[in-house]
């Protein structure tokens, strides 16, 4: 997905995530529920000499998917090899990456929900009996061997887990969903990354950055990278809540860490759909954005915060919304909004 703005949680062309990725269960701020769990499964795995059960990593971007998925390698001792869904275009590519893999390895398969079906066929055997079934020759006299691999551990990830096939999500013994960060949480994960930029900051500053990054780890570390580029141009050495406000204004970053992209979605149900219902086709061509981005990547935070609500006759404003946007709601609508 190629999203422009630098406050987006999708990734950017360059890794500049790899530097502040937590390598261990420990380093790994938040998602307690799944991270213990992990953690038992893990211990218990390698107690009995196994491998890991196949693992899906499931929630909206930057939330720490791909960093769970290196991490459960880590814990479990093994190799890690990566790839990703829409690059696997033949079912014999991932024949290949399955025939590779070393006893235990982690098979990391990202944006899983976008497999060629062909591809995912071959799957199903690998995951529920380690086994791969080629056919060789053609015509009446083609046959099919089975092929034992290696034990192995697939671990996918994916924004849309609705887009998964059931015969798919069904092989994975260990679904994780990942929610949204709480400011506390962010908090640490703000600090943590400070300490390893070399940055400066006091509590209220890691807090204001916090609390304007929309749930989201990816978010708060960008957001830390260019509040220092601020810091280190004005020649502040300890970003505090000033420094931090001041710069996540220059950014258009608003106090409720929403970015001049998911104030254009607001303001378009607002003024033109009077706060809706809209459909999000209708939105996605008025906003020129793909109707992918605005469901994975602008949607889930905007509804998590309660500042709209996605409804079987598309998507409507809360009231919440219409403060925070400092309008007010057409008379009818406003009746309607306080039922
Ligand atoms: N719990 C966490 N603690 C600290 N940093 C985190 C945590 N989770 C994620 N991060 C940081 O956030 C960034 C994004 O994480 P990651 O790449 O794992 O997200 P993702 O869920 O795989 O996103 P995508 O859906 O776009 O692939 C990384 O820089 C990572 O270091
Ligand atoms: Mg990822």
């Amino acid at each position: 997905m190629t999203d422009p703005r630098t406050l987006s949680p999708a990734r950017l062309p360059e890794d500049v995530d790899a530097a502040l990725r937590p390598k261990a269960l420990d380093e790994f701020v938040g998602q307690r529920a799944a991270r213990e769990n992990l953690r038992v499964f893990i211990n218990a795995a390698k107690a009995r000499g196994e491998a890991l059960d196949h693992v899906l990593f499931f929630g909206p971007p930057g939330l720490g998917k791909t960093t769970l998925a290196q991490i459960v390698a880590r814990e479990m001792g093994v190799g890690f090899r990566a790839t990703s869904g829409p690059v696997i275009a033949k079912s014999g590519d991932l024949a290949a990456l399955l025939t590779n893999l070393e006893d235990g390895d982690v098979l990391f398969i990202d944006e899983i929900h976008r497999l060629a079906p062909a591809v995912e066929e071959v799957l199903y055997p690998a995951m529920e009996d380690r086994a791969l079934d080629l056919m060789i020759g053609e015509g009446p006299s083609a046959r099919s061997v089975r092929i034992d691999l290696p034990r192995f551990t697939l671990v996918g990830a994916t924004t849309r887990q609705g887009l998964l096939t059931t015969p798919l999500r069904d092989r994975f013994g260990i679904p994780v969903r990942l929610q949204f960060y709480t400011v506390d949480e962010l908090l640490r994960v703000v600090t943590r990354a400070a300490g390893l930029l070399g940055l400066g900051i006091a509590e209220d500053g890691a807090r204001e950055i916090a609390r304007r990054s929309r749930g989201t780890p990816r978010i708060a570390g960008r957001l830390l990278r260019r509040v220092r580029d601020f810091a280190n141009v004005a020649g502040v050495d300890t970003v505090d809540a000033g420094a931090a406000d001041h710069a996540l204004n220059r950014l258009e970053v608003d106090a409720l860490g929403l970015d001049a992209m998911d104030r254009r979605y607001l303001t378009m149900i607002a003024d033109i759909y009077r706060g809706g219902p809209v459909g999000v086709e209708t939105l996605a061509a008025g906003l020129s954005e793909p109707r992918d981005t605005i469901e994975e990547v602008i949607e889930p935070y905007l509804i998590q915060i309660g500042l709209v609500a996605r409804t079987a006759r598309g998507r409507c404003l809360n009231g919440a919304a219409w403060k925070h946007l400092g309008l007010t709601p057409p008379s009818d609508v406003q009746e309607g909004l306080f039922d």
